[in-house]
């Protein structure tokens, strides 16, 4: 007598449907580079390159919004561009109070969350005094969460939480056999976010530039010779895109 195999019901196998937001990456970093260059190609100031990223942030923060991407983290200023020419430094920091007096309403009216992540206390008092005013008005938003780096070095980042680490052990708030990997990145000016899925740098340079050394241990990279002012919600979704086709298992595991 043969042995009877289980058999499956005749039921249809529902075949899960590919939508435009499955994979969609939660947490999207962008290194927003290529500003000075544009200006230099068309006569005008570096200044007038950054005044152009400005806009492009917004229309990008609009598009992340609508392709329902859940963090979006910028890097607008970085430990280094401390070093630039003073009055480039000057109009770079006062970026952030003319992008909220103009865009803070659209942003609360959006639904999104700003916060930044960076050494925040050594910034110029009305750049500290724009953002602290629009973490308030949109802290208890649950949209997209809009996380400027600035003044941020991951270097310095780490150094920092190794600092703080053995500070907490020497007061026995930390012991050490309870750190690792989860606790470390607790002391990171990240912590309580994911770690980025997608990193977008603009402008033809593939490198990291001290941003997100730690978290970006497993995130996608995807580059674009496109400077940053030019850069579009086409070539956002095209980022988006290119990451859900790298995502995508076809049933395999
Ligand atoms: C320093 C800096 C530079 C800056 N650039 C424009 C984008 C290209 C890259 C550098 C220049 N942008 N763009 C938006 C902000 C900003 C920051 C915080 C905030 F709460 C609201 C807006 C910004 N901040």
């Amino acid at each position: 007598m043969p042995m009877k195999l289980p058999f499956f019901k005749n039921k249809k196998t529902k075949v899960k449907e590919e939508t435009e937001l499955d994979n969609i990456p939660e947490h999207v970093a962008i290194i927003m580079d290529g500003n000075g260059r544009w200006a230099k190609k068309r006569g005008f100031p570096r200044i007038a390159g950054h005044k152009e990223g400005m806009e492009v942030v917004k229309k990008i923060v609009n598009t992340a919004v609508n392709c329902h991407v859940k963090v979006l983290t910028l890097y607008a200023f970085s430990t280094e561009n401390w070093s630039r020419p003073k009055s480039e430094v000057d109009y770079l920091l006062g970026l952030p109070k003319e992008f909220l007096h103009i865009y803070l309403p659209e942003m609360i009216e959006n639904n999104v969350k700003i916060d930044t992540i960076g050494n925040f206390d050594v910034l110029p008092n009305h750049t500290k005094k724009a953002i602290r005013y629009a973490k308030e008005q949109t802290k208890d938003n649950d949209g997209l969460l809009l996380n400027f780096a600035l003044n941020y070095g991951s270097r310095f980042e780490i150094v920092q939480a190794i600092r703080q680490i053995i500070t907490d052990i020497d007061s026995s708030k930390l012991t050490l056999d309870k750190l690792d990997e989860h606790i470390f990145s607790e002391y990171l000016y990240t912590t309580g976010l994911s770690d980025p899925d997608l990193l977008i740098r603009t402008s033809g340079e593939q490198r990291l530039s001290n941003f997100l050394l730690w978290q970006l241990a497993y995130t996608e990279f995807w580059f674009t010779d496109v400077l940053w002012p030019d850069f579009s919600d086409e070539k956002f979704k095209e980022a988006l895109h290119d990451y859900q086709r790298r995502k995508r298992r076809y049933g395999g595991i």
